[in-house]
């Protein structure tokens, strides 16, 4: 199938303002008259949340293999390409995705001690080539971010899912595996400084919009 579309994903750790610049970028799209597909992962379709509902279960006396969690994120991820994701890029239709394969590098990869070789393996089965065009990577310290998450919980009376109850180390080594995968791959991230006001992030995330030539050509 030849894509057309484009794909852009955001990635981040917890409380980054992903969902939030989710709907910003979004909307800028649209306003340049382009049919976007807004989802997420993991999940995106009705089988791949079903999915993701095991995934972030955070039942305390149920242990999930590390292997495990892995293999169920590519499974809500083939599910989630062959649903919705390829079907909108062969359409024309650009795709947004709040998360995709660089947070399994991060989380399953960094988090967890999963060797990348392993993760690759699966990128290579499921995706067969596909990766995103462009990458925003809101990045700041897992301190900061870790305040706006608890005020988030607070007003929302959520509690913590699975990945949400990890401690400080791991949500550090997930934002090195980020960074460290934006520094491989520059020409596809762009790093943006989450550690600001929301309109001073939304301010870098236009001008990345509007300047990357490889999006529009
Ligand atoms: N730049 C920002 N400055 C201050 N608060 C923010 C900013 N961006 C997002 N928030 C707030 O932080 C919380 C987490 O944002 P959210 O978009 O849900 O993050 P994520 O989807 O990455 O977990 C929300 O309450 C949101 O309103
Ligand atoms: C896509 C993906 C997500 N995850 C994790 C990261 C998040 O903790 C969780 C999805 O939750 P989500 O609600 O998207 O994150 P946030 O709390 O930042 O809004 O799944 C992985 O571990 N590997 C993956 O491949």
């Amino acid at each position: 199938m030849t894509k057309r579309g484009r794909f852009i994903t955001l990635e981040g750790g917890e409380g980054v303002g992903k969902s939030t610049n989710m709907q910003y970028v979004v909307a800028w799209l649209e306003a340049q008259g382009i049919e976007v597909v807004a989802t997420r992962e993991p999940g995106g379709t009705p089988r791949a949340e079903a999915m993701r509902q095991l995934l972030l279960d955070p039942a305390p006396d149920e242990w999930l293999h590390t292997d495990a969690e892995l293999l169920l994120m590519f499974a809500a991820r083939a599910q989630h390409l062959a649903e919705k994701i390829l079907p909108a890029l062969a359409r024309g239709a650009w795709v947004v995705c709040d998360r995709f394969t660089d947070a399994t590098y991060a989380y399953q990869g960094g988090g967890r001690g999963i060797p990348a070789e392993r993760i690759e393996a699966l990128e290579a089965f499921v995706q067969k080539g596909l990766t995103p065009d462009l990458t925003l990577l809101l990045d700041m310290p897992p301190s900061a971010a870790k305040q706006r998450l608890e005020s988030r919980l607070r007003d929302q009376h959520t509690t913590r899912d699975r990945f949400e109850q990890e401690q400080t180390a791991f949500f550090q080594a997930v934002r090195d595996a980020y960074r460290a995968r934006a520094a491989q791959s520059p020409e596809r991230f762009a790093l943006i400084n989450a550690d600001q006001s929301l309109a001073a992030v939304q301010s870098d995330i236009r001008d990345t919009l509007a300047g990357r030539a490889t999006l529009w050509h």
